[in-house]
């Protein structure tokens, strides 16, 4: 079942387009990889995903009752600042606000989905520690958290692994799997091939326009994956999306 519909989409800044024809579906259950080079309009294309800026022209159209304030959001350069004097609870609740509203405290029921939120992130011993002592994987933890209080049904994230040493960047692409698994929709920006490929079902190719969306075996061997990263990275993908041994180390 889909629940965003992108028709004829032009995404930019003050009537100026910085990526054009764009059309293409997410389903319930998608793991969607947008990728593409640097200012392809990706982070322009999430933005305007979540309404958080109008299309040049266009349509996103939001399907099977999905309301805005069910999307969990991972930006690029995270909103809460690294050095903001909070705890890791009162940063994981924050998540509810859109549901709160302005009301100054937080229900029983509200504590309740931020302390899942942080069991299932396994960060339930950091609860009272100050935000701005945890490590950069820590943080990633603690937003992903917070950003699941926001939602059951879809979460994006632009290159949410930007600055993670391989080991945490391995563990949390693993975090993510299981949270699709377990039936939450994904769209995520990345700049990470090998592990797009690894672990998408969809990718999404932009770069200004619309190079290639479909299913991930398909843009394994499609023209558009040779054009692309072709030159970039030349690491070979067996069918199930693992990255062969090509010799280089
Ligand atoms: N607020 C803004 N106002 C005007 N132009 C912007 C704004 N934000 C980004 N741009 C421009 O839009 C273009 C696309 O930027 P965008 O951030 O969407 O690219 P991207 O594909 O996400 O890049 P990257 O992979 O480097 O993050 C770039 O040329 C950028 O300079």
């Amino acid at each position: 079942m889909s629940i965003i519909k992108v028709d004829n989409l032009a995404v930019g800044y003050e009537g100026k387009s910085v990526a054009t024809g764009l059309n293409f579906t997410v389903n319930e259950g998608d793991y969607l990889c947008i990728i593409g080079e640097n200012g392809a309009g990706k982070s322009t294309l999430m933005k305007t995903l979540l309404h958080l800026i109008k299309p040049i022209s266009g349509e996103v159209s939001y399907m099977d009752g999905l309301m805005p304030y069910e999307i969990g959001y991972l930006p690029q350069h995270t909103i809460v600042q690294k050095d903001f004097p909070a705890s890791v609870e009162e940063i994981v609740l924050s998540g509810l606000l859109s549901k709160s509203g302005l009301r100054p405290f937080y229900t029983k029921t509200e504590k309740k989905i931020a302390q899942r939120a942080m069991e299932k992130m396994d960060i339930l011993d950091l609860k009272k520690k100050c935000y701005r002592n945890l490590s950069g994987g820590q943080m990633q933890r603690v937003l992903l958290a917070r950003a699941l209080c926001a939602t059951s049904k879809l979460l994006v994230l632009d290159e949410p692994v930007t600055g993670l040493d391989p080991k945490v960047t391995e563990d949390f692409y693993k975090l993510i799997k299981q949270l699709n698994d377990e039936g939450l929709t994904i769209i995520m920006v990345s700049h990470d091939m090998p592990s797009a490929i690894r672990y998408s079902s969809k990718i999404l190719l932009v770069n200004q326009t619309q190079k290639f969306f479909g299913k991930t075996k398909d843009y394994i061997s499609s023209t558009a994956r040779k054009e692309f990263d072709g030159e970039l990275c030349a690491f070979e993908v067996d069918d199930q999306g693992k990255e062969k041994d090509n010799g280089i180390n």
